[in-house]
């Protein structure tokens, strides 16, 4: 059944993190996202173009978590929809009073069916928007939250649940007998709002932020690299084939995993294709062909029910990507037509 609710875009996420002050010193004073409010028990994060109250929360807690991630609809009414809809598919439905969450209005926060802490909202409280506010801005400067990634066992059951929740997909990743390895879906007209990665969920892969340049992700990295913090750098900057975004992955104090992104393309005409790649392109992730470190393939963020309690795993029952892909990817070459010549880098893996 297609939801009657309309969604816009993904919008905010609450992470319960360790530390506040290390998790400060990462999101503020080296990512340089800007603090809305704080207190003791969490502080609330925007990045430079967003005016909403934030698109971040952290919030002070005995294991690190996914505590919701929220998507923003288009008017108050649709937030009651959203519930009537979540209700009638049986899942736990959570009616949060104004203010539940600093910043935001009445909200309803859901366990959808794959089992992840799912929020919509549409009031919220407007705070002023740092667009011009170079003075403020460093050079790696995050212009606004851009999608979620998610792991969950099967990912053509979740497609088929955003599918009803109204999102298209623009690209997966495939293999010739039909197994779907992932998937990415939007509402906004970019290439995700959420990413569905096959593996054992629910669990949260990443969160990812926008730039507007290539050379402010390369100053993300500088600046870790000056601060001694090159350890939070996981996986690149790259080229990624999916979506054709220039990407890096960092992990934050708690392993939280945050791709700072731009560059990916416009998804916004109603006959806008969809792209399939090979999983067995080694391209797909990485244009450059450089190999997916394996943290990135096993490693995620364990996400909570609605009383705070982590969720226990379903497994993936498909095959994982990582084992089908040829070495640990950079390893190996996909040429059209040509035979297969030595692996680029050493041996298979
Ligand atoms: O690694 S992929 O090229 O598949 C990729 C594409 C877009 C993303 O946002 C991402 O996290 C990963
Ligand atoms: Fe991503």
């Amino acid at each position: 059944m297609t939801a009657s609710f309309d969604i816009i875009r993904a919008a905010y996420a609450e992470l319960i993190v360790s530390d506040l002050a290390a998790s400060r010193h990462f999101y503020v004073d080296i990512l340089g996202l800007v603090v809305t409010h704080e207190d003791d028990d969490a502080i609330y994060l925007r990045a430079f173009e967003e005016y909403l109250h934030h698109s971040l929360v952290l919030r002070r807690g005995p294991q690190p978590a996914l505590a919701a991630l929220a998507y923003r609809v288009r008017s108050q009414a649709e937030v009651t929809k959203a519930a009537t809809h979540f209700e009638s598919l049986g899942c736990p439905v959570e009616h949060r009073a104004s203010g539940a969450t600093r910043g935001i209005g009445e909200a309803v926060r859901v366990i959808d069916p794959l089992g992840f802490p799912i929020e919509f909202f549409y009031d919220a409280e407007h705070v002023e928007r740092y667009t011009r506010r170079y003075d403020l801005q460093g050079t790696g400067a995050i212009s606004r939250l851009d999608h979620f990634n998610i792991l969950t066992p099967d990912v053509p059951a979740a497609q088929a649940h955003y599918e009803s929740l109204g999102f298209k997909v623009s690209e997966d990743i495939q293999d010739d007998a039909g197994t779907v390895y992932a998937s990415w879906l939007y509402r906004k007209a970019t290439v995700h709002d959420i990413a569905l990665t096959g593996g054992d969920g629910p669990r949260l892969h990443h969160i990812a932020f926008a730039t507007h340049e290539r050379n402010q992700i390369v100053n993300i990295c500088d600046t870790l690299g000056a601060h001694r913090r090159s350890d939070h750098i996981e996986r690149g900057p790259g080229r990624h084939g999916v979506s054709n975004a220039f990407y890096l992955y960092l992990r934050d104090p708690d392993g939280h995993r945050i791709e700072i992104y731009t560059h990916d393309y416009y998804t916004g005409d109603p006959d806008n294709p969809t792209l399939t790649w090979d999983v067995h392109d080694n391209q797909r992730r990485d244009w450059w062909g450089n190999p997916v470190v394996p943290s990135w393939y096993s490693e995620a963020s364990t996400v909570l029910d609605l009383d705070g309690r982590p969720k226990p795993l379903v497994e993936r029952v498909e095959a994982q990507e990582a084992a089908v892909t040829i070495g640990a990817d950079g390893f190996s070459y996909t040429r059209e037509g040509e035979a297969m010549p030595e692996y680029k880098l050493g041996n298979q893996v």
